[in-house]
């Protein structure tokens, strides 16, 4: 990790990616405009630096204080000098949180640039943390609790979907939480937008141990699997994570490695569900992980099942 210097003169000229023939051509909305940093002579001077909330792979992801207003927000901050491909992720998580528009999506807030390359990316801040950090800190998830984690989480891959981006990295510590137990889609680096029908999506990114037996094994597969239910492969095993407690296809405390989560993923049984879990989340867990892509339910359809239905006339 690179040493993080001091950005406060970060300003908003930011070159946005090119308008080119491969730019996705649907009509994603644009970011709201009613937000403090949306005038061109404001900088990131207005803003104070709180804290550090943690450090990734693409730089440092801060507290920070909108000085005018006293709101809070994130801001993550990626160097000029950065590995190409580092640099390249941010790109993507650039083009994909400036279009996107969904209270289940993290929101962008602004991008700055400095002279010397430097990034940074305004984001709201999710100030509880990670379902991640939650699972360590509170335990694990009841039946009720998922069924609302799961329904937000499907609303933001509904959004994303039909908007035709796939995640490709869905687990625990992507998806943030604020205070109201509001649960967002965050971290878009190895993301992907199909610009054309005919995309293919069978490149190894993403956390492998999320990965979906397709991903991982795409010869056994067919080469040209959708991705989007990959999305929904990644979703099943993070909500059976956060209810047993710990990564769903190895034994808890077995620390995964490569060749043991290919075992597990492509040659393992289909994870099961302890006893006494009621039959609708028995059910909708099969649902999302299903071996076989073409079974798998889509985000639309798994927001009718009766798991999530159920919950939210409750
Ligand atoms: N909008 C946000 N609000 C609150 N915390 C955030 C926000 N965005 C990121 N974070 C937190 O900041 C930390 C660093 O995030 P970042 O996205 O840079 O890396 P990462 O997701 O931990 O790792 P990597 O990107 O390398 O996979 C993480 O703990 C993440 O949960």
């Amino acid at each position: 990790m690179a040493v993080v210097r001091d950005r406060r003169q970060l300003n908003l000229r930011l070159p946005l990616p090119e308008i080119s023939e491969r730019r996705p051509r649907f009509p994603l909305p644009l970011p709201p405009t009613n937000l403090p940093f949306s005038s061109g002579a404001t900088t990131a001077a207005d803003l104070e630096k709180i804290e550090v909330i943690g450090h990734g792979n693409g730089g440092t992801v801060y507290k920070v204080q909108h000085k005018r207003t006293a709101a809070n927000y994130a801001l993550k901050v990626v160097h000029g000098d950065c590995d190409p491909t580092v640099r390249r992720q941010v790109l993507r998580e650039m083009e994909i949180l400036r279009f996107t528009d969904s209270p289940f999506v993290v929101q962008c807030h602004g991008i700055f640039q400095k002279p010397s390359g430097d990034i940074a990316i305004l984001m709201e801040y999710m100030d509880a943390g990670t379902l991640k950090t939650l699972l360590e800190t509170k335990g694990t998830f009841s039946e009720v609790d998922l069924a609302g984690v799961a329904g937000q989480v499907l609303n933001g891959l509904s959004y994303l979907h039909s908007h035709k981006i796939i995640h490709r990295d869905i687990k625990p510590a992507n998806l943030l939480v604020n205070g109201n137990m509001e649960v967002k889609i965050a971290d878009f680096g190895v993301s992907k937008i199909m610009r054309r029908m005919l995309d293919s999506c069978n490149s190894y990114v993403g956390t492998c141990a999320y990965m979906s037996p397709e991903r991982f094994d795409p010869d056994s597969h067919g080469s040209n699997y959708d991705g989007y239910s990959g999305d929904i492969w990644s979703l099943g095993l993070t909500l059976l994570e956060l209810y047993v407690g710990h990564f769903p296809l190895l034994p808890a405390g077995q620390k995964p490695d490569w060749a043991t989560l290919m075992c597990a993923i492509c040659f393992g049984e289909e994870p099961a569900l302890p006893e006494g879990v009621s039959e609708e989340f028995r059910n909708f867990i099969e649902c999302c992980l299903q071996k076989d892509s073409t079974k798998r339910w889509t985000a639309a359809q798994l927001l009718s099942h009766p798991f999530i239905c159920k919950q939210s006339v409750i």
